[in-house]
């Protein structure tokens, strides 16, 4: 067989080369070592030019060292191509929300890589996304969730300082900001091609995964693999009790799950009679009023139309 060549996309404000390479030297101590590329990623271009060039050298396997940004990015380009090279996740971001969805190891480089060398790969669903923005149509995959709202505003509010400092907690803090922020606007949403939705509402959020910071599951019948997103509408009044119920949650459980000795068991799903959820294989959403849209933690920019569809079972993620 031949030697195995490894692809590491790498966000180089995340974590030093020396240090991935020192974990596969370690990793590898008791079998031959991998041939390995280290492709960096750039402000201006955050993992899909080094995906790209992951691909045309060749590479077996690519494993992102970096946060959702940078697994986004590459998993747009494996996406889009169609490619059965395998991924692996190296969590380094802040929220590190996919990973964190997939129970891939946070905080331990030495762990995650493990799984990316060792684990078996299975099916994930990619979400596209199409928005249309000021500066035209922009085509994005994610992860984990995108939409418009509260949640998208929040991420944009999330002061990168204090992100750095601060980590979810920071989160927190924009989303009351957020909260106060957001107004509402009238949304027609056609899903699937057929079910027309016509409501007021605050956010509007499809996701593969459901779950984001402090342990919060916003969507709790998302899998990642069932070839669906799940959708969630916030209406007018939903917005006030979704954002007490995430701030108690993110307060009495976050906090309480991150001190020593205490249990992972707040839940913090949201059940109000204003709040709906659906599984679905293609969304239109249009507003009445152009509202921020995010995908992934990334804020997209001002529009007032999405069109959403999954490509089921786009990437082999190796867990
Ligand atoms: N070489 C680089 N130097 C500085 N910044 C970079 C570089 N490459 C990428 N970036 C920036 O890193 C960000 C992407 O970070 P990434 O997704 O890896 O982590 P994160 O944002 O902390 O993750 P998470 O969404 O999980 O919290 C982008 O804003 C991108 O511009």
């Amino acid at each position: 067989m031949s030697e195995q060549h490894i692809g590491i996309v790498l966000n180089p404000s995340k974590v030093e080369a020396e240090v991935l390479e020192d974990a596969l030297d370690a990793a590898s101590e008791m079998r031959s070592r991998p041939q390995l590329s280290i492709f960096e990623t750039t402000p201006e271009d955050p993992g899909g030019a080094a995906a790209a060039q992951a691909l045309a050298a060749g590479v077996d396997l690519i494993i992102t060292a970096g946060g959702d940004g940078t697994v986004r990015a590459v998993a747009e380009v494996l996406a889009q191509r169609r490619s059965r090279v395998e991924l692996g996740i190296v969590p380094l971001g802040t929220g590190n929300l996919l990973a964190r969805n997939l129970g891939i190891p946070l905080g331990d480089v030495d762990a995650a890589l493990a799984r990316a060398l060792d684990g078996t790969a299975r099916p994930v669903d990619v979400g596209w996304c199409l928005a249309e923005l000021e500066d035209g149509p922009r085509r994005s995959a994610f992860l984990v969730m995108a939409g418009v709202g509260v949640d998208a505003r929040m991420i944009d509010e999330t002061d990168d300082d204090l992100k750095k400092t601060a980590g979810w907690i920071a989160y927190v803090e924009a989303m009351g900001r957020a909260v106060t922020a957001s107004s509402a606007v009238e949304a027609d949403l056609v899903v699937d091609g057929e079910t027309r939705i016509h409501e007021t509402v605050h956010t509007v959020l499809v996701g593969n995964v459901g779950t984001v910071q402090g342990g919060i599951d916003l969507l709790p019948d998302a899998a990642p693999d069932d070839g669906r997103m799940d959708l969630l509408i916030l209406g007018e009044d939903g917005v006030a009790g979704w954002a007490d119920t995430v701030r108690n949650v993110v307060w009495d459980n976050g906090i309480a799950k991150l001190l020593p000795g205490r249990g992972d068991d707040g839940e913090g799903a949201v059940d109000s009679e204003t709040a709906t959820r659906l599984a679905l294989s293609t969304l239109a959403l249009d507003l009445s009023a152009p509202r921020m849209a995010q995908i992934d933690g990334e804020a997209l920019g001002e529009t007032t139309s999405l069109r959403i569809e999954v490509q089921p079972a786009a990437l082999r993620i190796r867990l």
